[in-house]
């Protein structure tokens, strides 16, 4: 199949874990009634976005929030990427995210690799490994549509993770993201537009909506990028959902014209060096 329709749902985010999950699937079954086929949640979709939180609103693998996404997938007919949820594992936690196929079996799961440890003057600070663990895998995973690869919002800053999963095969990169009123406004569209660009995919970012009265305030505007660096869907800081049609021809077009990953130098680039 040469073209697909993917949403991204950004969704409101409450302080109630049942109510999030629910909503989460109502999104879901809207955007298969305007026939997506995959559809994308943000980052902490079931949690507030506070290192407080994490520990409280964790579960194993399978649990409440992984259960609700694999039934609502399979009735729906549709893939979801499950945004992200704190997930307990051997004793620690991780920022992971859950992709399921149509019949709602698990397909991929990715483990937030790089941990959001910032301290901006005047604006954000932010410790993540003050409660959570960092992944180790690299995640691209097969679909009937291609190879997609799968990373978590802070792990976009890492140029070498998004090149690693497009020379895995990614022809769309997916990353559940939740960038706040500092950066947000800074780098959210740059380094979207720029990842698609240098190794010619779609890159889809799907944020939750803001809401002033939490401690962390998302920044929203959940984006699509083609391979050109051409924004394909995008919003503003509200609740919605957007809708983007993924076309491999358009992918297979710009690696023909402009042939970067072709031209890579990797007879020169030695940077496991530094
Ligand atoms: N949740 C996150 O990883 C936030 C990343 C972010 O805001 C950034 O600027 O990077």
């Amino acid at each position: 199949m040469n073209s697909y329709k993917l949403a991204l749902c950004q969704m409101n985010v409450s302080e109630d874990k049942n109510k999030n999950i629910e909503h989460a699937c109502e999104m879901i079954k809207k955007a298969a009634s305007e026939n997506a086929d995959i559809i994308v949640l943000p980052e902490m979709f079931n949690c507030p976005y506070q290192n407080d939180c994490f520990p409280v609103y964790a579960e194993e693998y399978p649990g409440k929030t992984t259960t609700a996404l694999s039934q609502v997938a399979k009735e729906n007919n549709v893939y979801i990427i499950g945004g992200s949820i704190p997930e307990l594992f051997d004793g620690n936690i991780f920022n992971t995210s859950y992709a399921f196929d149509r019949e709602g079996n698990l397909i991929a799961k990715h483990q937030k690799m790089h941990l959001f440890d910032i301290n901006v003057e005047g604006g954000v600070y932010f410790m993540e490994s003050d409660t959570l663990s960092p992944g180790n895998q690299v995640t691209v995973f097969d679909t009937e549509f291609g190879k997609i690869g799968l990373a978590i919002c802070y792990d976009i800053r890492f140029p070498e993770l998004s090149r690693l999963m497009s020379l895995e095969g990614a022809e769309l990169i997916i990353l559940p993201a939740a960038f706040n009123m500092t950066t947000g406004p800074a780098h959210w569209e740059l380094s979207i537009r720029m990842r698609a660009l240098d190794n010619q995919v779609y890159f889809a970012a799907a944020a939750p909506a803001r809401n002033t009265d939490a401690s962390y305030v998302a920044y929203g505007h959940s984006m699509v990028s083609d391979p050109w660096g051409k924004i394909v869907a995008s919003t503003d800081e509200k609740e919605s959902i957007i809708y983007a049609d993924i076309d491999k021809d358009v992918i297979k077009s710009v690696r023909e014209q402009l042939p970067l990953l072709k031209h890579r130098r990797t007879d020169i680039y030695d940077i496991n060096k530094f």
